[in-house]
């Protein structure tokens, strides 16, 4: 019986690895005609990322997806074979919060794929600094989560930035608390970014009530000063732990069990016009009205009018000296190529004193 059953377990792996043959050989040919649409491009001097040729392609793919597999395969696998295309018609380099180990790198590489150059950063602001400057195509940055909400330095960077936003991209982030021994006893300090501080401050109330919250610029910097102090403790990734040797001491600690990360993925719009009409887009904007009577209600008034889908709206102090007035960041279903998006952005715009487009992109196709 163990004989047959080793036969075909032998039978079995034989015929895994000619499929594994016959896909490297699709692979190839792929990457083939990959490096033939690069060369179209250079001629042209067009752009090699197309963020919504890439979304159609996977999303052509799970519509077409007879499984086994399972359709939330499908992105992540693809997502990294054409990022190997990708990186045979030209380097993409990717800024982001750094250093090794930050959900930031996560998402970039979830989002690009493995085979880009990658430009880790000390701060939010350095990777709008870099990608602006050109030293990186493209920059990777938190925007909202799902527990805490805006990520203010960034909403506050996007209203002045030369950037558009082109991408984006979503995280599922499960904060862990890792420390150099195995235990929660004599923690005196819990080091991490403010973000992951709050989205797990339920968790630090009930377990670790006395130690004091230590907000750094990273979760893997956090990590990086827990491997060298032992009354430290960290909250990161289980990457960040075992790219700094720490102990998993909780695994899971945010407090919503659902908690996501949204980036945006931003780029110079000389470098990257904005992605054509992918039929599921969103059209981010900032805007801010004047301080009268009915102002908001008449600010969304052509939304409803045209009917355009907010799935966003969220407000900013615009730190005019104490004058309680606001920008509105607003993330509209749509592309501007869409004549009922169009009108509505139109007459949206004669209703405000400040109106930027931060940009338009296919939505998150995880
Ligand atoms: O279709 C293109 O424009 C390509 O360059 C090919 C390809 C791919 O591998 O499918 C690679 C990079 C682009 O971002 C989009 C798609």
């Amino acid at each position: 019986m163990a004989d047959t059953q080793d036969q075909a377990l032998a039978g079995l792996r034989t015929q895994i690895d000619a499929v594994d043959r016959e896909m490297l050989d699709l692979l190839n040919r792929r990457a083939g005609l990959a490096q033939k649409v690069g060369e179209i491009k250079k001629h042209q001097g067009s752009l090699v990322f197309r963020p919504e040729r890439e979304a159609a392609v996977i999303a052509g793919l799970k519509q077409h997806n007879p499984g086994p597999l399972k359709n939330d395969n499908i992105a992540p696998i693809w997502r990294e074979i054409m990022s190997a295309c990708r990186a045979l018609e030209t380097p993409t380099r990717v800024a982001y919060l750094g250093p090794a180990g930050t959900f930031s790198e996560q998402a970039a590489l979830g989002f690009f794929g493995s085979s880009i150059v990658r430009v880790p950063c000390s701060n939010i602001d350095e990777v709008f600094h870099v990608t602006s400057a050109g030293a990186a195509d493209f920059g990777v940055v938190p925007v909202e989560n799902s527990t805490e909400g805006g990520v203010a330095r960034t909403l506050d960077l996007l209203l002045s930035t030369p950037l558009f936003i082109v991408a984006e991209t979503s995280l599922f982030v499960r904060h862990n608390l890792l420390r150099a021994q195995d235990s929660l006893e004599g923690i005196q300090a819990v080091c991490a970014h403010p973000q992951a501080l709050a989205q797990c401050q339920g968790w630090l109330a009930q377990h670790l009530p006395h130690a004091e919250r230590r907000p750094v610029s990273s979760n893997a910097e956090g990590a990086r000063l827990a491997a060298q102090d032992t009354s430290l403790a960290a909250i990161a990734s289980t990457r960040a732990g075992s790219e700094y040797g720490l102990h998993l001491v909780a695994p899971a600690i945010q407090d919503d069990a659902h908690n996501r990360t949204r980036f945006a993925v931003l780029t110079q719009p000389e470098q990257h016009p904005s992605p054509r009409a992918s039929g599921n887009d969103c059209t981010s904007l900032v805007v801010s009205v004047l301080n009268r009577p009915g102002a908001l209600h008449d600010l969304v008034l052509p939304l409803k009018q045209h009917d355009v889908s907010m799935t966003r709206f969220e407000s900013r102090p615009a730190r005019s000296g104490g004058q309680w007035e606001y920008y509105f960041y607003i993330d509209l279903q749509g592309h501007p190529d869409d004549a009922k998006v169009a009108a509505a952005l139109k007459e949206l715009r004669a209703n405000c004193a400040f109106f930027k487009v931060l940009g338009t992109y296919p939505l998150d196709t995880h």
